[in-house]
């Protein structure tokens, strides 16, 4: 097992993924992208034409659910079964069914254990992992606990200028409407005891990595005297 877990939690478009993976390279670290779980069901359960609201039949999907990712921060592939999902889980198709299942109780249970397994077998000497529940319910007891945050105006313009057929007012409106759900089940928006915030709204992308680097050095070092 790694010796050292980052977690990181914030909304949508605050830099987790692009963040977390630029620290993890930068120390030499696995980085484990838990958002792409629940993303992934959401595509197996599209692909099988159940309803994503439907959650009897969402939950008796999941023994056959079969899952991977890989934990290089420089080639984050996602596979369901023997399909590569990696690009498919981005879709905004996808981004729309993921809130209902991720609302889920047994789903967020069954997800999180195999999130423990991952970490548990992670080779290097630490691990970063991201998503919304990871600082208070994932991994509470992790070296190091970040709240990445953003405004929403700054979210919104970063997520719409990265390349996509949508326009700006979709893309914003999406995600709004994404984290106003989410937030009814896991609250990524308050840090919770010893979680440290990094806001990002005033700094760029190098900035932040640097300024979420500082807080691992500090943390780290804090927790290894005990
Ligand atoms: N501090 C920053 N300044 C400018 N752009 C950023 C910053 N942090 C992240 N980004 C960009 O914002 C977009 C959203 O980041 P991403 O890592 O996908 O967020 P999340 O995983 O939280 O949804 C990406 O295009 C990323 O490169
Ligand atoms: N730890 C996590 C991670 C993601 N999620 C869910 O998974 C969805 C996709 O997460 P993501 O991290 O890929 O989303 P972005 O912030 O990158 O847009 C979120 O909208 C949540 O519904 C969650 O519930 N708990």
């Amino acid at each position: 097992m790694a010796d050292i877990i980052v977690a990181i939690d914030g909304p949508a478009g605050s830099g987790k993924s692009s963040v977390s993976k630029a620290a993890a390279r930068r120390l030499g670290f696995d980085y484990l992208d838990t958002g792409a779980a629940y993303r992934a069901l959401a595509w197996f359960v599209l692909d099988r034409d159940i309803a994503p609201e439907d959650t009897e039949t969402v939950l008796s999907s999941l023994g056959a659910f079969d899952y991977s990712i890989s934990i290089d921060p420089s080639e984050p592939v996602v596979m369901v079964g023997e399909t590569d999902v990696t690009d498919a889980i981005r879709e905004p198709r996808v981004s729309a069914a993921v809130s209902a299942v991720a609302r889920v109780p047994e789903v967020r249970s069954f997800v999180t254990s195999i999130f423990r397994s991952t970490m548990d077998a992670a080779p290097h000497d630490g691990i970063v992992v991201e998503g919304r529940d990871i600082t208070t319910v994932v991994a509470p007891d992790a070296e190091a606990r970040i709240l990445l945050t953003a405004d929403e105006e700054v979210r919104m313009a970063r997520r719409s200028a990265e390349l996509t057929s949508e326009s700006a007012a979709d893309v914003g409106e999406q995600l709004r409407s994404r984290d106003r759900a989410d937030s009814r089940v896991v609250d990524f928006l308050t840090a919770a005891d010893g979680v440290v915030t990094v806001d990002s709204t005033h700094l760029d992308f190098d900035q932040t990595v640097d300024a979420v680097l500082e807080v691992i050095a500090r943390e780290t070092t804090r927790t290894s005297h005990g």
